[in-house]
């Protein structure tokens, strides 16, 4: 099926939210609408940072753009192609080859009885096909990529920081070179020195690999730093998008207004390539 097929580096590949609407409770008194009729294209040649207060809808358009989540209303569309609410095994195995989503929460992410060298080459066999060799060196160069020690690999998902085991959630999702990646408060929870290691490590894979970046954050700097496109999110809406530099220089909506001036200085941010 020609909207699954296996995608190259150099064909571009895009992913839609078309009039998404995503509402929580049974009853109608205490529903929650989380994401109201709202669109959202991104696509692999693209950065996109989403910021938004907390409870915004960030983390629930996320997941529907990556099916962790249903819709409500509306559809997602990939490449050009709206997705059905159950997909065959073979089309999700394909949409997970090219869509990964990273989450903050890496606590129970992991099987605790496996190592963290199992958890990063299972989607590298399993959604890949890969022998058994080729994914040791898959996984060796992921680990690489990202500064982790083989050593600490060895180990299981408790016996790491949390930030160690936030950088495994990462490999486990750049394994099979995705080329759309969505990043879900990946840093949030981390040091600056750390945050800026790895958002440069993750700049430099979506440049290798042509991969498309959504960055959903609380922060603004760290958004602007590794996005080139922002969509701003408030109770469930987009009220603003456009390029980072359009945004920081000439906000046309006031509450973008109000959360850059809650930033000190998002333009000059404190992430730099020394951090790495
Ligand atoms: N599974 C759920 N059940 C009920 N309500 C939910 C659920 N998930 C999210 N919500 C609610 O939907 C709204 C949007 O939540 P969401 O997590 O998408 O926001 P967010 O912008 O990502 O917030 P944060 O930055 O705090 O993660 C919030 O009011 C939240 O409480």
């Amino acid at each position: 099926m020609a909207a699954f097929d296996p995608t190259t580096p150099h064909e571009t590949v895009r992913l839609e939210a078309v009039g998404v609407s995503k509402s929580y409770g049974a009853r109608r008194s205490t529903r929650i609408q989380a994401v109201d009729n709202l669109s959202f294209a991104v696509d692999s040649t693209m950065s996109m940072g989403i910021v938004g207060e907390s409870g915004s809808g960030k983390s629930t358009l996320a997941r529907m753009l990556t099916r962790l989540e249903t819709p409500t209303s509306g559809s997602i569309v990939f490449n050009g192609r709206v997705l059905p609410e159950h997909l065959p095994a073979d089309e999700l195995h394909a949409f997970r080859r090219t869509v990964q989503y990273i989450a903050q929460d890496t606590s129970s992410s992991f099987d605790p009885r496996r190592t963290l060298r199992d958890a990063v080459r299972a989607p590298a066999r399993r959604l890949l096909g890969l022998g058994r060799k080729e994914a040791e060196e898959r996984v060796d160069e992921v680990l690489g990529l990202l500064h982790l020690p083989v050593a600490l690999a060895d180990r299981k998902p408790a016996a790491v920081s949390g930030g160690q085991r936030q950088r495994f959630s990462i490999a486990r999702a750049l394994v099979v070179r995705p080329r759309i990646l969505v990043c879900d408060e990946v840093v949030s929870a981390l040091d600056v020195s750390v945050q800026g290691a790895i958002l440069n490590e993750l700049r430099s894979f979506c440049a290798t690999h042509g991969t498309g970046l959504v960055f959903v954050s609380h922060g603004l700097p760290a958004t602007a730093f590794i996005s080139r496109d922002l969509t701003i999110m408030k109770s469930g809406h987009i009220v603003e998008t456009g390029s980072v530099d359009d945004i920081v220089t000439d906000a046309q909506d006031p509450y973008t207004r109000a959360l850059l001036a809650a930033h000190a200085d998002p333009a000059t941010s404190h992430y730099s390539e020394a951090a790495l």
